[in-house]
């Protein structure tokens, strides 16, 4: 079983197996270079008394949100030591023994508190695999779910403590701006809407044919809203815009910050979700941590009326429960635009 996680047998093939050679229409292909394109980086430098640096941070969230539903936050607080620790940590978990990572290697169970996979939790049934390895646990609150992380190696529990008790209070910090770039109340998204916190730390080792390969297919995050901290060289991450997949430039300790579905559907179509993906390269392995803010499964979802009534006084979506939209995302989540239509009014 443990055989099948990439990071094991990378290492012993000089070409790319078939199952993970991607019909034509699904391969990579040549991106637009980042550096021809706009992208929105924002400086999260705060003054002494807590306040932004830079007054114009607010509408920089909210018109990057609009426009590309997403962005990169630099000057965010959390320490490059933490930020390599977090990265060199989730390294040598890559690299552990096979016999040490099958421990940990996920079976189908639904009930399983930490899973280690490969390609994707559908490898069974897929027709071509990711080039990647995925371990996912939850992260909040950190006493109940820490006795399920790796044990190994030693100092995992301790840096990936700090890392999501940190990036929490980070992704608290943007959903407040975005709240109050909405004008809706500080504290909009607290509670039910961001209770679940979710770590999923992906793994692309060297691919031997990157143009024939995916890291992670194309998709929209189904949650509230998703930060990445992507190794601090490496290209892999890329966005769908105007008909175009656009490399998203990786950039020293930034966060690359995602918005949701939830995000998407709450503020009344005001924020798009950004359609993005994952491909490889033949020299580098790449580290990508998600960390994913996720609503209560029975959480009900529906566009802030507050918001609505300031507008257009028309909402676009009908109101859920989250675990029905996850169940339908499961469904059809390759196809964003009719997941999307399915919840319109
Ligand atoms: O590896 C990446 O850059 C993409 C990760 C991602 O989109 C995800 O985990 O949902
Ligand atoms: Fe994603």
């Amino acid at each position: 079983m443990e055989n099948k996680l990439v990071s094991s047998w990378w290492k012993n093939v000089q070409s790319l197996p078939e199952n993970y050679k991607f019909p034509l229409d699904q391969r990579p292909g040549e991106p637009i270079d980042p550096l021809k394109h706009s992208t929105p980086i924002i400086d999260l430098t705060t003054h002494e008394d807590g306040g932004y640096a830079q007054p114009a941070i607010l509408e920089q969230i909210i018109k990057a949100s609009q426009d590309f539903g997403y962005f990169q936050v630099i000057n965010h607080g959390i320490s490059e030591k933490l930020l390599e620790e977090t990265i060199g940590v989730l390294k040598e978990f890559f690299n552990m023994p096979a016999e040490e990572k099958a421990k940990y290697y996920y079976t189908g169970d639904p009930n399983s508190k930490c899973k280690l996979y490969t390609s994707s939790y559908n490898y069974q049934n897929e027709d071509k695999h990711c080039w990647r390895d995925t371990l996912a646990h939850h992260c909040h609150p950190l006493q109940d779910n820490l006795p399920f992380w790796p044990e190994k190696p030693t100092h995992y529990r301790e840096v990936i403590s700090a890392y999501s008790i940190e990036t929490r209070k980070l992704i608290t910090k943007i959903l407040d701006v975005i709240s109050e770039g909405l004008g809706l109340e500080k504290g909009y998204f607290g509670g039910e809407l961001s209770k679940v916190q979710m770590l999923s730390a992906n793994y692309y080792p060297p691919c031997p044919d990157p143009n024939l390969a995916l890291g992670m297919h194309s998709h929209c995050d189904p949650n509230l809203l998703t930060i990445l901290l992507q190794d601090s060289h490496v290209y892999g991450l890329q966005i769908f815009k105007n008909g175009k997949w656009i490399a998203v430039e990786p950039i020293p300790n930034a966060f690359v910050v995602i918005i949701g579905c939830q995000l998407q559907i709450i503020s009344n179509d005001r924020l798009k979700s950004v359609i993005h993906r994952a491909v490889t390269n033949s020299k580098e392995t790449r580290i990508c941590v998600g960390n994913f803010v996720i609503p209560s499964s029975d959480c009900h979802i529906e566009p802030a009326s507050e918001l609505v009534k300031k507008t257009t006084n028309i909402a676009a979506y009908k109101s859920y429960q989250y675990k029905e939209f996850l169940h339908a995302y499961e469904i059809k989540h390759g196809d964003f635009e009719a997941l999307l239509q399915s919840y319109k009014l």
